[in-house]
Parts: structure tokens; C-alpha cells; sequence
């Protein structure tokens, strides 16, 4: 006897990939710093996606995760939990030699303290050549490349120059120069601008917006500086370990041909649908514990519990 075929549901359509074209993609980062009895969740899942060629700033209050976040990604701090890719690397099961290879080829990093990137006994070039030589660069190729770098960063007259004879915003640039020696795709920057007064600083972000735009480089760069932050198309503000809001900035030109720099501020949705409606904003309507969603034509309303229940 012939049976009639079960119209069976069709499956949901596979979502596609948390960010798989993206060259950055962090999903609910969760790094647990454990001293002695006290554990601190430096990062509470934190969702993050970078474009290949885009500069990203990352602003938020002391203690918020900006470094961690920046460790991790630099592959010198390893997560807890979560996921973290750059580029082709999977940042928590790359295994020894991998992470040696993912530090020296796919992120130049530069650290917060300007000294703590360079080597007091060497010059600017020398300091260029030594990740090249580590990479195993042939001498030919090293010598061009430490040229073009140098000439890059406008400090080709101080090539011979060490440490303690550059100023800070020298030295920065030439911190710049040696992340960058081995070619990396993305470079990662932990308050570069931090020691440096507001001139110095405006030049080294200057500086970092040419290597983005220039060579292409993806540039991920920690900040406090509001006056550094407005410089980028993007902003992203972390609030205890995780993104909380963004800021995308544009370049329109009115009907005179003026040109202005419009921003907008975004809240981050995770993966789960969580937003963080902001502290003002709860506070003017008394938004508390429970409240109530709509969803409407083109958006969706949260409103106050109207207190019919308790
Ligand atoms: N090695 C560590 N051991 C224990 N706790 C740590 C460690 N590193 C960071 N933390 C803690 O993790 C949290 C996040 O620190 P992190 O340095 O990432 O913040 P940050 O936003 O970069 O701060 P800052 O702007 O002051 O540099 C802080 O509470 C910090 O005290």
C-alpha cells in the first residue's frame, strides 16, 4: 500500500557565520583573571567585528577591558572563554609555534609606554630590521623595507638616531615603523598617544591614520583622548568587558559645498538580542527593572512598567 509522504517542517536556514567576512571577529569574549581567592572578569563576553582595512578606536573608562581586549587580539594574553579570530587565526586554539608566527606576520602591536617598544641600545633602523631578521627576511629586502618605513613615517633623517635622542613623538613613530616591519594586516595600538601633550598626539594619530589609509593596514587603536576618538569613522565604547555603544562618523556636503562630519551614535546589540539602554535615558522615564517592548512598524518602543503588577 502506498503512503502518503509526511510534509515534514522545513529547517531553519543555516545562519551564516558570525562575521565571516570580517577580519576581526570577536564573540562573546570572556577573559577571567584569577589572583589568588579574587577572580576579575576582565572581559564579559564581548562582541566585536573589525573590516579588513578599517581603524577602529576603542574608548572606555579605566579598568573597562580596552588592554585585555587589545592583549588578546596582539595573541600575547590567551581568552577564557569565547571566540577570537584574526584574519585566518583562531586566537584560542593556535598552538605554540602558530602564535609565534601570528605575532610576528599578522599583528604589529605597540604598547602604552613608549620605552617599552624600543631597544635603548639600538638605532631607529636597527630596531626596524630586527623583526625582519627574526622573519628570516633576506638582507636585500630588509634594507628596502626599513627605507620605505622610515621615509613612511617622516623619520628618515633620525634613522641613525637611538631612543634617548628622539622625542616622544619620534620614538612613537619609529614604534610604529618596527610593528609594522614584517607587513602585518592589522596594527594594534594601546594608547599610543598617552604620554605625549595634545600636539605630539593629534601628529602620531595623524600618523596612524596614514599607515590605515596609506598601506592599507587595519588599525585597532586603544584611546582616553575624546579629541583622538572623533579623528576615526569609528568608535567603540567598552562598558564592563563588553562593546556598549558605537559612534560611526561620515563626511556630508551640504547644498553651499560645505563639508561637515556628521556622527551617530549607536547602541550594540549582542548575539543574544541584549542592548544597554543608556543610564540617562533610564533615568528620564524611570525605566527600572521590568519594562515593556513593542514592536512596531519600523522600530521597537520600550516603555515604563505601568505598575499593574508587582
Ligand atoms: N594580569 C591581571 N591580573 C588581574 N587582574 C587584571 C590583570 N590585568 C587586568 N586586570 C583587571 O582586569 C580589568 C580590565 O583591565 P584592563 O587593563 O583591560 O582595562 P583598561 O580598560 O585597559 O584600563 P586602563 O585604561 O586603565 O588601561 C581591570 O579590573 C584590571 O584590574
Amino acid at each position: 500500500m502506498a503512503t502518503t509522504p509526511l510534509s515534514l517542517p522545513q529547517p531553519p536556514p543555516k545562519a551564516p557565520e558570525f562575521g565571516r567576512d570580517a577580519l576581526i571577529v570577536c564573540e562573546s569574549l570572556v577573559r577571567i583573571y584569577q589572583s589568588g581567592s579574587i577572580e576579575v572578569q576582565a572581559l564579559q563576553g564581548l562582541d566585536l567585528l573589525v573590516e579588513s582595512g578599517e581603524m577602529v578606536a576603542v574608548v572606555g573608562a579605566s579598568g573597562s577591558g580596552k588592554s585585555t581586549l587589545l592583549s588578546i587580539l596582539a595573541g600575547i594574553d590567551a581568552p577564557t572563554a569565547g571566540r577570537a579570530r584574526v584574519d585566518r587565526w583562531d586566537l584560542l586554539s593556535m598552538s605554540r609555534a602558530d602564535r609565534v608566527r601570528y605575532r610576528r606576520h599578522t599583528v604589529g602591536f605597540v604598547r602604552q609606554q613608549t620605552a617599552a617598544n624600543l631597544v635603548p641600545y639600538l638605532t631607529a633602523r636597527q630596531m626596524i630590521d630586527l623583526p625582519m631578521t627574526a622573519a628570516r627576511t633576506p638582507a636585500r629586502v630588509r634594507r628596502a623595507r626599513a627605507a620605505e618605513l622610515l621615509d613612511a613615517l617622516g623619520v628618515a633623517d633620525l634613522a641613525d638616531r637611538r631612543p634617548a635622542q628622539l622625542s616622544g613623538g619620534q620614538q612613537m613613530r619609529v614604534a610604529i615603523a618596527v610593528a609594522l616591519a614584517n607587513e602585518p594586516r592589522v596594527l594594534l595600538a594601546d594608547e599610543p598617544t598617552g604620554e605625549l601633550d595634545t600636539a605630539t598626539s593629534a601628529e602620531v594619530f595623524g600618523t596612524l591614520r596614514e599607515v590605515n589609509r596609506r598601506l592599507g593596514v587595519t588599525v585597532v587603536v586603544v584611546t582616553h583622548d575624546p579629541a583622538v576618538s572623533g579623528q576615526v569613522e569609528r568608535t567603540v565604547a567598552i562598558r564592563d568587558g563588553r562593546t556598549s555603544s558605537e559612534v560611526l562618523r561620515r563626511t556630508a556636503t551640504d547644498a553651499d559645498g560645505d563639508t561637515r562630519v556628521i556622527a551617530e551614535e549607536y547602541a550594540v546589540m549582542d548575539r543574544a538580542g541584549r542592548v544597554q539602554v543608556p543610564r540617562d535615558y533610564r533615568e528620564a522615564l524611570a525605566l527600572t527593572r521590568r519594562v515593556r517592548l513593542a514592536l512596531e512598524a519600523d522600530h521597537v518602543a520600550i516603555r515604563p512598567d505601568a505598575g499593574e503588577h508587582t
